[in-house]
């Protein structure tokens, strides 16, 4: 092990750091992997087999073809193989085979991102350039930036249209009267990276696909979906709960790989700088990524540090060539950001710069984890955890010729979740790829969908019975948005029900944030996260820039914003309360009671505090906003006092006790649910009016849920044994924000008890049935 490749490196980016204070947790070396090929389906044309040995690929890999297979089949079929592992050749062949053969048939891809859709797009037209006869499939692109004249084209003419799902839902489904001769004829609907579809985005894409394979059928064509995903947990379940009807699912995943060396790295504590409550701080994983990059290319290898924010990105790639512009000077031209929102020649020209080594270390968001083909790199950091084992995958598998040896860092950032994960590296390395979580069924998410699909065609009695909609519709009919007529449920008139839904945008009204120095719109923010985020005040970070709030009018759903780059970064005070509507499931241990309860959130931010970049306070500010209420899903559990008291929890260390344990639950959901910590909230009381008992909610953020909670209800006794581990191994004294303070903590993470977060969690662990870990 010690003669690895990847150890060679870590060897580098060590020098100088005290043995006996070594930062990294864990190392351990992942063998190569054997291609194991097979071979080209008999159906398949030979020119096809022909064009891609012009691009140098000679034989599939065999998950390729069990793939292809299925689709050609007329199966749905998702692939989740590794990053790099040739997806994209798996749903190639049966369009190409099919659309080449047969000249009545059409084919949609969708992908999460536009880039996205334009790699894809580029890649399919290399193949299609190889034989002039494939001219006539006119791929072609579809989405927001596509304009009138090209959309009329695409329509008429192309065969193969590449979009997202939110053009496919306001520009394909809205106006399919147009699209019909197309949609008539389509034979797929290829899914890219599907895994991305989770949370609200995932119900909203869930529903977009479920009404466009009906339209399609209404057409007279029956559509095979061909899904390709990172290697996630359950993948055909996955599928299955996007479109609605059972999926197949590719899994084993025959590419070769080189050997890699994976290293866990947790940055030491930065001695004599203090954050909330005098809580330690660690160094900063943006900092150490700077200080590793440039360790690295200093050693030759070529490296993409991945960074969680555009911002983020630009001061690691800064700090590397600064650090090398000292140490090897010749080096420092050698290291850049890359980030979406560059422009499209940009993009090209450092992603050209990246394959053809002339840059050396890139420091970039996710934008380059989906998708892009940049593989075969020396390194790859991960500066922060990305939120889930999928993504952690897929940007580790950048790096990794097909037979040479590479290295793998993740640094932990300052968080419950990436202390965990430092120190347990089979919850990262061995355990199982979490499942894509989102519900379709979110009547908040669900109804709107339901008064488009009435709007494209009506809703008819048996459809209505056998989608379990009955509910929902009976809700639209009595609210006066649907109207029962002979031939089914048609929308109000005068209703135009597309134009309300925002696929990416949460549910309900969108506040729109405005620089008022240029008048320009910057984004928008879900009316639910806008006390929160842009109250006035509010330090808001849109593309890497910095603005500061002004104003904020809910009324004409208006932030106003003016750019400015204070020192600090804001975060609210909030009080919140919550009420219980009806218990949806409840399991009892004993003392301990957890329940899946429908709840209704009523919070008002009260004010915020300015944070040094460093965690330290500046002030706190009041601020009188009016309150809110969310109706939503939460998890509750209780314990009785006995049983607290028995474990030696005072009355006085109780708040603190719950609190600092609420904390760290909401930190460590992430690991089973594939949330962020920013999509779930939570409150902890000694005395909750509708339990009478002291009680713990996390709630999902979102109208009616996002399946959060129902996920964190299910897998209960390893959330919490999980977050037990987490709080009780953090070094820290009293808490700090690797285990229960919380960057988002409406009381300024105050009161905080460690120690009875500890005993608080390992009462409900043992009572879980998950004692004896400890
Ligand atoms: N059978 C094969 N033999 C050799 N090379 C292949 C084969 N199949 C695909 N490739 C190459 O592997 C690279 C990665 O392929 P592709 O981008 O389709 O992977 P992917 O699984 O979609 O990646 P991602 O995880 O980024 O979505 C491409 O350069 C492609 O040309």
């Amino acid at each position: 092990m010690s003669g690895s490749y990847g150890e060679e490196l870590l060897r580098a980016a060590l020098a100088g750091t005290d043995p006996n204070a070594s930062p990294v947790t864990h190392t351990e070396v992942i063998p190569a992997a054997q291609a194991r090929y097979g071979q080209w389906p008999r159906w398949l044309d030979p020119a096809i087999v022909a064009a891609y040995a012009e691009l140098g690929l000679h034989r599939p890999w065999q998950h390729q073809v069990v793939a292809a297979e299925h689709a050609f089949a007329g199966r749905h079929v998702v692939i989740a193989t590794g990053t790099a592992s040739g997806k994209s050749l798996a749903y190639q062949l049966p369009v190409l085979q099919t659309l080449l053969s047969d000249h009545g048939t059409t084919a949609l891809y969708l992908a999460p991102t536009k880039a996205l859709g334009a790699d894809q797009l580029r890649s399919l037209s290399t193949i299609l350039a190889a034989n002039p006869d494939f001219a006539r499939l006119a791929p072609c692109t579809y989405d927001g930036d596509t304009d009138a004249q090209l959309r009329q084209w695409a329509r008429a003419n192309s065969r193969i249209v590449f979009t997202n799902p939110d053009m496919c839902h306001i520009g394909i489904l809205s106006g399919h009267h147009r699209w019909q001769q197309f949609l008539r004829q389509l034979r797929f609907i290829v899914v890219d990276e599907c895994h991305h579809y989770r949370g609200v985005f995932g119900a909203h894409t869930a529903l977009v696909l479920r009404r466009l394979l009906r339209v399609a059928r209404a057409a007279g064509a029956d559509p095979v979906v061909v899904a390709a995903s990172a290697t996630t947990a359950d993948p055909a379940r996955t599928l299955s709960r996007l479109i609605g009807e059972p999926a197949n699912e590719v899994t084993d995943d025959a590419s070769p790989t080189g050997e890699r060396t994976v290293a866990l790295w947790e940055p030491d504590f930065l001695p004599e700088v203090t954050g909330e409550n005098g809580a330690p701080v660690r160094r900063s994983a943006g900092a150490e990524a700077g200080r590793i990059l440039a360790d690295f290319v200093i050693e030759g290898a070529r490296t993409l540090c991945f960074v969680r924010s555009r911002r983020g990105a630009e001061i690691t790639a800064r700090t590397a060539a600064g650090l090398l512009g000292s140490a090897a000077p010749e080096l420092a031209g050698r290291v850049a950001a890359y980030r979406a929102g560059y422009l499209a020649d940009d993009r090209r020209r450092l992603e050209r710069a990246i394959a053809d080594g002339e840059l050396l270390g890139v420091a970039t968001t996710n934008a380059l984890e989906l998708g892009v083909d940049i593989s075969g790199l020396d390194a790859v950091i991960i500066a922060g955890y990305p939120g889930t084992v999928a993504s952690f995958w897929q940007q580790a598998g950048r790096a990794g010729r097909r037979s040479a040896a590479s290295a793998v860092v993740l640094i932990a950032r300052d968080d419950p979740l990436d202390t965990y994960l430092v120190h347990h590296p089979e919850a990262l390395l061995r355990k199982p790829v979490e499942a894509t979580v989102f519900d379709p069924t979110n009547p908040y998410v669900l109804k709107p969908h339901l008064l488009c699909a009435a709007a494209e065609l009506p809703l008819k009695p048996d459809e209505v019975d056998r989608l379990g909609v009955a509910e929902a519709v009976n809700e639209l009919t009595d609210e006066g948005l649907l109207r029962r007529r002979k031939a089914g449920w048609y929308p109000a008139v005068g209703l135009e029900p597309h134009a309300d839904i925002d696929i990416r945008g949460g549910i309900g009204g969108q506040i729109l944030i405005v620089d008022t120095s240029t008048s320009r719109l910057l984004g928008t923010v879900d009316t639910g996260r806008a006390l929160s985020s842009v109250h006035p005040g509010a330090v808001h970070i849109h593309q890497g820039a910095s603005y500061v709030v002004d104003d904020l009018d809910l009324g004409d759903g208006l932030a106003l914003v003016h750019p400015e780059e204070p020192d600090w970064t804001t975060s609210p005070r909030e009080t919140t309360e919550i009420a219980v509507v009806t218990v949806v499931r409840k399991a009892e241990h004993g003392q301990l009671h957890v329940a899946l309860v429908e709840v209704t959130v009523t919070s008002q931010v009260v004010g915020y505090l300015r944070k040094l970049p460093g965690g330290e306070i500046v002030d706190s500010v009041e601020l009188d906003l009016p309150p809110q209420t969310l109706p939503t899903r939460a998890v509750q559990f209780t314990l009785t006092p006995e049983s607290l008291a028995a474990a030696g929890i005072s009355d006085a260390n109780l708040p603190g006790a719950l609190h600092a344990a609420e904390h760290a639950m909401i930190g460590m959901l992430p690991l089973v649910a594939t949330c962020d910590r920013w999509d779930i909230g939570g409150l902890s009381t000694n005395l909750h009016a509708d339990t009478g008992l002291p009680t713990i909610y996390v709630y999902d953020g979102y109208p009616g849920g996002a399946g959060f909670a129902d996920r964190g209800f299910e897998a209960f006794a390893e959330w919490v044994a999980a977050t037990h581990e987490a709080v009780s191994s953090c070094g820290c004294e009293k808490g700090c924000p690797s285990c229960v303070q919380s960057p988002k903590c409406g009381n300024g993470n105050e009161p905080l008890d460690k120690a009875g977060a500890v005993t608080i969690l390992d009462v409900i662990g043992r009572a879980a049935d998950v004692s004896g870990r400890n």
